[in-house]
């Protein structure tokens, strides 16, 4: 529908008017009407006020007995002008309601302003419209061409222009058949019927068409068309349809695959999940579909993936007190991260139930298996259980105090026995570190082309014969904690600068692996050995040496704090006694004497092993005395004469008996081997010195 525009009066009237004054005679009138073909004259007072209108009809109509006449028009002019006049800003679209060619236009004074004509007020609307419509034509997308009844071209646009492949300029007037043949614009006219969305054509574009008649008067007067090239759209649509399919296919996929499948966008909003993945959740798609990620999957991490774009794969998740495998991948478009994709790994919701409590088994092992190392790697002493009140001894502990509260690496010198391992369990312990483990590593014990392996741990396949999956290193295995490496002067030159790079760099790097790794280790190292002549000899590693030397502690022999002597062996003797569930509470004086004399090259151990051997032959009731020591410790000169030869006897063949058993490792027929005795004869002697519990 077409609505006129609003116009008014004052911008479409004429100015160059004048009114006929009231004092005119009929013959000015006349040549009023001669010089403005007006169908009425209006009369203006002397301000040029409207006072009134004379019809031409009326002086035409007395025009015979009026003529030459001087006689004043003031009878026939009619006052009411109301119908004929406007005012100045009234809309110019009253004209189309007055029966006259033409209205006056006055302004609020009634003073004559101009005239304005119904031809000048269509010729301007008609403009209008005019212009109107070549917009529309021109700012559309379509193709327009109309004819007109003669089948000559009056309307082509420029989107005409491109589509068609014409020029617009020379089609205009043009016969539509030589122009555009395949129009039907000419069957048009013929059938005045309207033909919408026609598909068309015309070289390799397709076009959509609608074509009308143009009627006026109910007489057909033209045809009009619109052409719209959907070559465009056509190809979108395929491209769609194509998408449709792949979508159809994801969809069932989603719907089919066993595995928990999630994508999310980029902010982490889910927008799509599959349906096993539905089920185990407990959900529907409609009510996830839109949501945070978040707030449907419990310890999800899909988000974070979706916005830093890094890979997460084989993460265990705990979701709905289940364990899962889940696999996070960015979805990354144009170089730039989009969402994420989320697979959960589990064949479906029964057999997820299974790798569960297997996870949860597997777990409660590995717990259990974590606790039983961590006894294993406990340290068991601390300086309590350093006996001993010598000047030396408490000189000794002292020190050690002091480097348990550092966490420099620490090195125990002192002969074998001393109790260098008991001092470094006892530094362990009273560190910071004593929550952590302590790991031994007896260098000494280990061949030197294992000790690399045992140290710093190997990976799968790094050599023949090595274990599946690898193993975990001591260094490792103490992270956190303290190493203690036992008989460190007894290291192979090539492994001290591998245990240099480590101390320097804090790294291990695993047997056939690539990667290196951090450690938070203490190393407390101990040795009998002279490291500063071995240095000398070219034996040991100087910069090894000072690493390790950072804390130096010497554990003195026992000869050299014979006062300990005497409180050691009550201590072992109270020891052990409980172990062999013998009750020896004393020890003679002259036994002690013997002990203190005695110089002992072996150490405390060495004391350790002489009581616990002076507790097997000890008889119920009996104190520990000098015929429970050995020969060694008593001296040459001690002969145990005053004893009877069958007393001497016996108890030396006692003494044999236990040497052999302990030397056969409790294997009593290896130990009447030993001895040279047979079996019968063995079991008889065990019987007879009631040895049959050791
Ligand atoms: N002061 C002590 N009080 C009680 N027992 C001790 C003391 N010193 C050492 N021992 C005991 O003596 C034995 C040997 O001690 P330890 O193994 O610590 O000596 P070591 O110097 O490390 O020997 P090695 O050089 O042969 O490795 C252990 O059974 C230990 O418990």
């Amino acid at each position: 529908m077409l609505h006129l525009r609003k116009i008014k009066a004052i911008e479409l009237m004429d100015t160059d008017i004048n009114g006929l004054s009231i004092k005119s005679t009929i013959k000015d009138a006349i040549i009023y009407i001669l010089n403005h073909n007006l169908d009425n004259i209006p009369i203006v007072d002397e301000k040029n006020k409207l006072i009134g209108i004379l019809p031409k009809r009326t002086i035409i109509d007395n025009i015979s007995e009026l003529y030459m006449s001087e006689v004043s028009i003031e009878d026939m002019v009619i006052c009411d002008c109301n119908k004929v006049c406007i005012e100045e800003d009234d809309d110019a679209n009253i004209i189309k309601n007055i029966i006259t060619g033409e209205v006056f236009v006055v302004n609020k004074k009634k003073k004559l302003r101009g005239i304005l004509t119904r031809s000048k007020y269509l010729t301007e609307q008609l403009n209008f419209l005019i212009l109107s419509i070549n917009s529309i034509i021109e700012s559309t997308d379509h193709a327009v061409v109309a004819i007109d009844k003669e089948e000559n071209i009056i309307i082509c646009n420029t989107v005409a222009e491109k589509i068609l492949g014409i020029n617009a300029r020379q089609a205009l007037g043009k016969k539509i058949e030589d122009v555009i043949p395949l129009s039907k614009l000419p069957n048009i006219l013929r059938s005045g019927k309207t033909d919408i969305n026609n598909l068309m054509n015309i070289g390799d574009k397709k076009l959509i068409t609608n074509r009308a008649p143009i009627i006026q008067n109910e007489e057909i007067k033209g045809a009009i068309s619109l052409f719209l090239d959907v070559t465009k759209h056509n190809n979108l649509l395929k491209e769609l349809e194509e998408q449709k399919n792949v979508s159809q296919v994801l969809n069932t996929i989603l719907e089919t695959v066993y595995d928990g499948i999630v994508v999310v966008d980029k902010e982490g909003y889910i927008t799509m999940i599959s349906k096993t993945y539905e089920r185990f959740l407990g959900v529907e798609n409609q009510e996830v579909i839109g949501k945070h990620v978040t707030d449907v999957i419990q310890n999800t991490r899909m988000h974070v993936v979706a916005d830093s774009g890094l890979a997460e794969i084989a993460d265990i998740q705990k979701i709905r007190g289940s364990y899962m495998i889940a696999s996070r991948i960015p979805i990354i478009k144009e170089g730039e991260v989009v969402g994420a994709v989320g697979k959960m790994l589990f064949r479906n919701v029964d057999e997820l139930n299974d790798l569960y409590k297997k996870i949860n088994l597997m777990e409660r092992e590995l717990k259990q298996y974590k606790g039983e190392l961590t006894k294993l790697n406990k340290s068991k002493y601390t300086f309590e259980n350093i006996i001993g009140k010598s000047k030396k001894i408490t000189h000794t502990i002292k020190l050690a105090k002091k480097a348990s509260q550092t966490d420099s690496n620490v090195l125990i010198l002192g002969e074998s026995g001393t109790g260098k391992e008991l001092l470094a369990h006892a530094i362990h312990n009273d560190s910071t570190r004593n929550f952590g483990p302590f790991v031994k590593v007896n260098c000494a014990a280990i061949p030197s082309e294992l000790l690399e392996s045992e140290l710093f741990g190997y990976e799968d396949g790094a050599f023949t014969g090595a274990k599946k999956g690898g193993k975990i290193g001591k260094f490792e295995l103490a992270d956190g904690g303290t190493i203690f490496l036992d008989e460190i002067g007894d290291m192979p030159l090539t492994m001290q600068s591998k245990l240099l790079r480590v101390i320097q760099e804090k790294e291990i790097e695993r047997v056939g692996g690539t990667e290196s790794k951090r450690t938070n280790v203490r190393i407390i190292a101990a040795t009998n050995k002279n490291l500063e002549e071995m240095i000398v000899k070219g034996e040991y590693r100087q910069d090894l040496y000072y690493r390790l030397n950072v804390f130096t502690i010497n554990v003195p022999p026992l000869h050299q704090r014979p006062e300990d002597i005497s409180t050691l062996s009550h201590y072992f003797l109270n020891k052990l006694s409980d172990k062999y569930l013998k009750d020896v509470k004393e020890i003679s004086d002259r036994c002690i004497n013997h002990l203190i004399s005695y110089t002992w090259p072996g150490n405390i151990r060495e004391l350790e092993n002489v009581i616990e051997r002076a507790i097997n032959l000890i008889e119920v009731g009996e104190v520990m005395d000098v015929d429970h020591l050995p020969q060694r410790v008593l001296g040459k000169e001690y002969i145990r004469s005053t004893r009877k030869l069958d007393d001497i006897v016996s108890k030396a063949e006692k003494e044999a008996i236990i040497e052999s058993i302990r030397a056969s490792d409790g294997n009593k027929t290896k130990a009447a081997k030993l001895l040279g005795i047979g079996r019968t004869t063995f079991y008889e002697k065990l019987n007879k010195y009631k040895l049959n519990d050791i």
